[in-house]
């Protein structure tokens, strides 16, 4: 696909193409050659703008993309702009570009590249993501984008074009990087970046996936998108439930200071049935991104974010991370402590499994039977090892197949796509629920039979409710506002306070910690990160203190997006499971023999 720099259309929130002259199509030899030696010398001195921030810095692209202090990353986020477009012309289709650090501190800042499908840029692509970002001076970087150019058969010198969507959250730092990526798109001759503005995560990769598909992509179309889907669910609900008044359409939502509140505030104009009460927006601009707010430190703590209290005692709340792609619930569970009964990712998980699977089965019953007979459908459930013990033995005990990945969405996601329906959630919060385009297909045929058959039928509703969640659930990457759109329909379906839900299953106890050390690379894991290999001698230390403890689960990995290294640790009670998470941090402290 060739596009020049007036096409892509989209209205989304800062709107304005930045770029350069594109296309000169059938160049002869020598304007090939001035064509790229024009595209060297834009390159280099655009890169020579950005020098890396201090000599020994490394940048990894690693959980989640690249991520150090936001004032340490003009380099990087430049050259990650270069890469975008690199990918874009490989791909003919367009990419995202998402500035944020996520769960992160407000000091911090990110990048990562999305894919033309919505997804994160494919894996076989980080090596090189990798070396460009560590390249020493802008000479060698040049050489570099050249000869991977060249390995990747992508034309340099304007004869295809890029384009680029590009987001950011709230971050300071955001504006700045944000001119850095610009900087680096329009070092390729051609390229084209479009600003969606500020915007959640998960918006940025709904858009990026819409826009290749050629449909609308605009704030104002996921807004749509997401609250008509919602209502038909809603209207789907069985009337007359016997709820014994337990379901209060009152819901908190902890915005975590960021990008996630904002939206949900315009979101909820469009929404009716709920009565959301939205707290820590950035809008509101007292609290500090992440601080004492937001979907990590309320699941990571066990502890209810600021500005909730004794007033919110027993009420239905929600938390979101800092761009919005995590989603935990929780309840105020004592009014003199900050204390809460956590509804993790697993348990948003489970209760997604729980009623899809009911769907299928009123699907599939005898009434439907006739119409293109049953719907087999291969549904899986995807984890990580963080998951909840307790949810996996409930996953597998509703006759689910579940998979386990390492930690990150590139990983689950990828696992999640081999199935019809493919659950995959991290125990964070992160998480959606994929649809095969096959499934879809004879999914809607089959609603389309039963509206002619046997419509208003228990069938055909379920048929609809399929429908509407995949139109709901964001089909890109795990989405904090339409998985708790979700949520609430799904409970209201069901007729289920958080008290219900809560009782699902008894988490195992649980502990997690960080170590500090000098080196979080030193560490290196196998089988599903639940195994060390390095240090020497680490893993029979955690092998000896599980042991000591009923169901003891322990396991320790690098993280991907700090500088640390995280313990989990899970057992029968939860003073076992402290025990344990301290002991194994512990021996990491002691073979690396430095200050936690
Ligand atoms: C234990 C944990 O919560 N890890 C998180 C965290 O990665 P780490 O590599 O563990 O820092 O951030 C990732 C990106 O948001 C998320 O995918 C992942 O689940
Ligand atoms: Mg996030």
């Amino acid at each position: 696909m060739t596009r020049g720099r007036d096409e892509g259309g989209g209205d989304g929130g800062g709107g304005g193409y930045y770029g350069t002259e594109s296309a000169v199509a059938y160049a002869s030899p020598t304007i090939m050659e001035s064509m790229m030696a024009e595209q060297h010398s834009l390159l280099l001195n655009s890169a020579c703008l950005f020098p890396l921030p201090h000599a020994g810095m490394i940048f990894s692209y690693g959980t989640a993309g690249f991520r150090a202090d936001g004032t340490k990353l003009l380099s990087t986020v430049f050259r990650a702009g270069v890469l975008a477009a690199l990918r874009s012309l490989r791909t003919g289709s367009t990419v995202g570009l998402m500035i944020t650090a996520s769960h992160n501190p407000i000091g911090d800042n990110g990048i990562k590249i999305a894919d033309p499908d919505g997804g994160m840029m494919t894996q076989d692509w980080e090596p090189s993501a990798e070396a460009l970002a560590n390249a020493p001076d802008p000479q060698s970087f040049v050489e570099l984008v050249f000869s991977f150019a060249k390995e990747e058969g992508i034309t340099l010198g304007g004869e295809r074009s890029a384009e680029i969507l590009l987001g950011r959250d709230t971050r300071p730092t955001g504006e700045a990087l944000l001119q850095a990526a610009k900087q680096g798109i329009k070092a390729i001759v051609g390229s084209v970046a479009l600003d969606m503005g500020v915007v959640t995560t998960p918006q940025l990769h709904w858009m990026v996936r819409r826009k290749n598909m050629g449909v609308r992509t605009s704030e104002n179309d996921y807004f749509m998108q997401l609250s008509e889907s919602f209502r038909c669910l809603m209207n789907l609900c069985p009337k007359g439930i016997e709820t014994n008044g337990s379901i209060d359409s009152r819901l908190i939502v902890d915005g975590a200071n960021g990008v996630g509140g904002d939206k949900l505030e315009q979101l909820k104009k469009l929404l009716l049935g709920l009565n959301i009460q939205v707290r820590n927006s950035s809008k509101h601009g007292q609290g500090i991104l992440n601080e004492g707010v937001g979907a990590d430190y309320v699941q990571k703590g066990r502890v209810s974010p600021c500005c909730f209290g004794p007033k919110d005692l027993g009420l239905r709340c929600a938390s979101f991370d800092g761009d919005a792609d995590r989603l935990v619930y929780f309840r105020i569970s004592e009014a003199n402590s900050n204390s809460i009964d956590l509804v993790d990712g697993d348990k948003i998980l489970s209760l997604f499994a729980l009623f899809m699977k009911e769907q299928l089965q009123i699907l599939n019953t005898s009434e439907s039977q006739g119409l293109n007979d049953v719907l087999i459908s291969r549904v899986g459930v995807v984890q990580t090892a963080y998951a909840n013990g307790a949810s996996t033995d409930y996953l597998k005990k509703l006759g689910l197949e579940v998979a386990v990945t390492p930690t990150g969405v590139k990983y689950l996601h990828k696992k999640a796509a081999e199935y019809d329906i493919g659950f995959y959630f991290e125990a964070n919060g992160h998480g959606t629920i994929l649809f095969s385009e096959d499934f879809l297909f004879k999914l809607q045929g089959k609603s389309n039979d039963l509206a002619f058959s046997n419509a208003g039928s228990e069938s055909h509703k379920a048929a609809l409710r399929l429908l509407a969640v995949s139109k709901l659930i964001n089909q890109a990457v795990g989405d904090a506002l339409s998985g708790l759109l979700l949520v609430e329909a799904v409970l209201q379906y069901m007729g289920w306070s958080m008290q219900n839900w809560i009782e699902l299953y008894d988490d195992l106890p649980s502990r997690q910690l960080k170590v500090k050390v000098a080196d979080r690379s030193a560490v290196i894991t196998t089988n599903t990160e639940t195994q060390v290999l390095q240090p020497f001698g680490l893993q029979d230390a955690i092998d000896f203190e599980t042991r000591k403890y009923h169901r003891g689960r322990c396991f320790v990995r690098p993280s991907g997006t700090e500088d640390i290294i995280r313990v989990y640790a899970e057992a029968s009670s939860q003073e076992a499971a402290d025990s344990l998470a301290r002991s194994v941090s512990h021996h990491i402290f002691v073979a690396f023999n430095c200050l936690s």
